[in-house]
């Protein structure tokens, strides 16, 4: 089921989606952005700030804000781009979806476009269209499809993350796995390139890491809630991981001081090799996010088993 609402706290359209299993989304207009995504026993499972700021220009502090057509301090635009703080609309007739796409007739999804008008024209001289399908899966999995198409006359360039905040009961009770041995840019450091030891990530101060080359699937295993959150990706080579801790968390008007113990962003991303596109062509991505009992993860990175099993 898909519907259309007003949200009644902050005035904003946004879209429900509800699973026939029970597991359901919200997915603002403002920004394309996911702000919630329920499992069928009606529990969270994004991190959004309850102090999170719903008003333009400022982004949503929480859900999954769409960074494009820059992601992070990578370029000369505002930080993380100006797609997430941008008015989306509803695509009532989005371009057939990619092999990879996974619809099916109980699925429920929503297109979403971004075109830019004057004001995005005049700080980024490119033409294009920013598509977004937001999709339920059949085991309450949320997909997010992206395409970028370049409908200008000449080539542009742009990096991109999905920045995922998902929901964590203890952050020092997490682990990631997948992410191991891998390069990383320390944000931290000035962009350092170093390189991550043998065993899972685990928490304790500051994160703020750009790893490069990452698997198609990572998993965050949240010990104290029992639960795993399988990330799969296609298109998107990057995985940021962030936790901006104690200090941080203070000086972030949009975030209570404590919110840090509870949030973990993981975000599928293109920001090291970033995509050119001539005119005419169109760049794809897809992200799917799952959440399983800790009891069906082996403690082995091997998410098909979980995903297929
Ligand atoms: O406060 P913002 O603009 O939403 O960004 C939050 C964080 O987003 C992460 O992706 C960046 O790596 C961090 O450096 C940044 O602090």
């Amino acid at each position: 089921m898909v519907e259309f609402v007003k949200d009644g706290a902050t005035g904003m359209e946004k879209v429900l989606l509800r699973e026939p299993g029970g597991a359901t989304a919200q997915i603002h207009l403002y920004g394309g952005h996911v702000t919630s995504w329920k499992n069928e026993k009606g529990e969270e499972m994004l991190f959004l700030s309850s102090k999170a700021i719903f008003r333009p220009p400022k982004a949503i502090r929480g859900g999954i804000p769409v960074c494009f057509p820059q992601f992070g301090g990578f370029g000369a635009l505002e930080q993380h781009g100006f797609a997430r703080n941008r008015m989306w609309t509803v695509d009532p007739n989005p371009p057939p979806p990619p092999p990879f796409a996974g619809t099916g007739p109980n699925k429920p999804y929503i297109d979403l476009v971004l075109k830019p008008a004057d004001d995005e024209l005049k700080i980024w001289p490119h033409n294009f269209e920013l598509y977004q399908r937001v999709m339920l899966g059949f085991h309450g999995e949320l997909t997010s499809i992206i395409r970028v198409r370049n409908t200008d006359n000449k080539p542009f360039t742009f990096t991109f993350a999905l920045h995922t905040y998902l929901s964590v009961s203890d952050i020092s009770e997490v682990r990631i796995e997948g992410l191991e041995t891998l390069d990383f840019l320390d944000n931290l450091r000035d962009k350092e390139r170093l390189t991550e030891q043998g065993d899972a990530i685990t928490f304790d101060s500051e994160v703020d890491r750009i790893y490069m080359g990452t698997p198609t699937k990572i998993a965050v295993i949240d010990h104290e809630k029992k639960r795993t959150f399988v990330l799969k990706k296609e298109g998107l080579p990057d995985a940021v991981v962030w936790n901006p801790w104690e200090k941080k968390a203070k000086a972030m008007a949009d975030f209570g001081d404590d919110e840090y113990k509870h949030m973990l962003c993981l975000e599928a991303a293109a920001v090291e090799k970033p995509i050119t596109l001539k005119p005419g062509e169109e760049w794809k991505a897809r992200q799917e996010i799952s959440a399983v009992p800790s009891s069906y993860f082996s403690g082995q990175l091997d998410p098909c088993k979980v995903l297929n099993g």
